[in-house]
């Protein structure tokens, strides 16, 4: 057992909210009329402590692990592709490192431990804790050790991203079988149905999402003893969305922002406010994915996502889209002239 969770979340600074947001009202157009980038800049600005927020900084870390589930056949693709996908990420043709690449950001790969190890690749940070989680079908997905180092590499990778002067973190998923694991560890954290919050995944049709619903439902009534957030993290969950809640966690304790991505990340969030219900402000919804299950997770998170353009990856890549959504609102912010230095009048 760790206690670094036990740890409270910074508070916002409500007082630079105030001011950043009374700044809003002095710009050159009639007040509010820049609806959330107005309060995407505001929030920005007590989440950061500065009146005049940034989105320049930007640092992406992808977390990469295998699912004991998998076995049970439900993922459209074999269980190999996060390993060859750690490469990919690496050598610069994922969705995710074109959009870090056309962001200027910093991406981080972070591999957690997959069947079809890459090995050493430059570009990939190795912090394997197993070759996979076990099947929680039929025991935990992980031991106390395993989620404890998972919890800890999210961690670790905020306190690289403080160091680094990020103004804005964002953590992204990789891993055949992962919407099956997040959408159990969302029907126990939520008390739902496996067939309100399981989908198609990578592509799965209607038989095979019937199918994925059954192994869900019978992980649940496995572990349907289970009853905290870490247990629940521990049983049904698996390295890289453990290590996603972790990062969360930390983000909120140290102060860091965060821009949450899609179905995998926001049900990483859901378990990050389960166990610290104060990390809540420090999490900004960047997209509603196409996964079945994303609008109940957002829903039961009071979240509203700042865009829907039926994207299904996850890898971060909804995340990295919105940032120029950021960047646009905190440019406004900065630099709109005010009704008195533009000579304008007032209403
Ligand atoms: C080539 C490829 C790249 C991906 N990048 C993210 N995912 C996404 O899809 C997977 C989850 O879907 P399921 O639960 O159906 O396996 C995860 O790896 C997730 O990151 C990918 C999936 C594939 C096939
Ligand atoms: O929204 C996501 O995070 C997602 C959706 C489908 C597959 N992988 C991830």
């Amino acid at each position: 057992m760790i206690d670094w969770l036990a740890a409270p979340s910074r508070v916002p600074d409500h007082a630079v909210a105030r001011a950043a947001a009374a700044r809003q009202d002095t710009l050159t157009k009639p007040p509010g009329s820049l609806g959330r980038l107005e309060a995407l800049a505001v929030q920005l600005a007590g989440l950061q402590g500065r009146e005049r927020p940034s989105a320049a900084r930007v640092r992406i870390a992808v977390f990469a692990a295998d699912h004991g589930v998998a076995a049970e056949g439900v993922s459209a693709f074999p269980q190999a592709v996060t390993g060859e996908m750690l490469r990919n990420f690496a050598g610069g043709g994922a969705a995710i490192a074109v959009l870090a690449r056309e962001l200027g950001a910093t991406l981080e790969v972070v591999n957690l431990g997959t069947v079809n190890d890459p090995g050493d690749v430059p570009g990939v940070r190795r912090r394997v804790i197993a070759p996979s989680s076990a099947n929680f079908c039929a025991g935990p997905a992980m031991t106390d050790a395993q989620l404890d180092a998972a919890l800890m590499a999210g961690a670790a990778s905020v306190a690289d991203a403080i160091d680094a002067g990020t103004d804005v973190y964002i953590g992204g998923d990789m891993g055949i079988g992962n919407t099956t694991v997040a959408s159990a560890l969302a029907c126990a954290l939520l008390d739902a149905q496996p067939d309100a919050l399981a989908g198609a995944g990578t592509g799965l049709g209607a038989e095979g999402v019937v199918r994925k619903q059954r192994v869900i439902a019978r992980a649940l009534a496995m572990h349907a003893g289970v009853d905290t957030a870490r247990e629940r993290l521990r049983c049904l969950g698996g390295f890289e969305i453990a290590a996603l809640t972790g990062a969360f966690v930390a983000a909120a304790q140290r102060g860091l922002p965060v821009l949450v991505d899609g179905f995998i990340t926001s049900v990483a969030a859901l378990a990050a406010v389960a166990l610290r219900p104060d990390a809540k402000p420090w999490l900004i919804f960047s997209h509603r994915s196409q996964e079945l299950g994303h609008a109940r997770v957002l829903a039961a998170l009071d979240a509203e996502p700042l865009l829907d353009l039926r994207l299904r990856l996850g890898e971060a890549s909804g995340a990295a889209v919105a940032v120029p959504l950021l960047r646009m609102a905190c440019a406004l912010h900065a630099s709109m002239a005010t009704f008195a230095e533009a000579g304008v009048s007032e209403a």
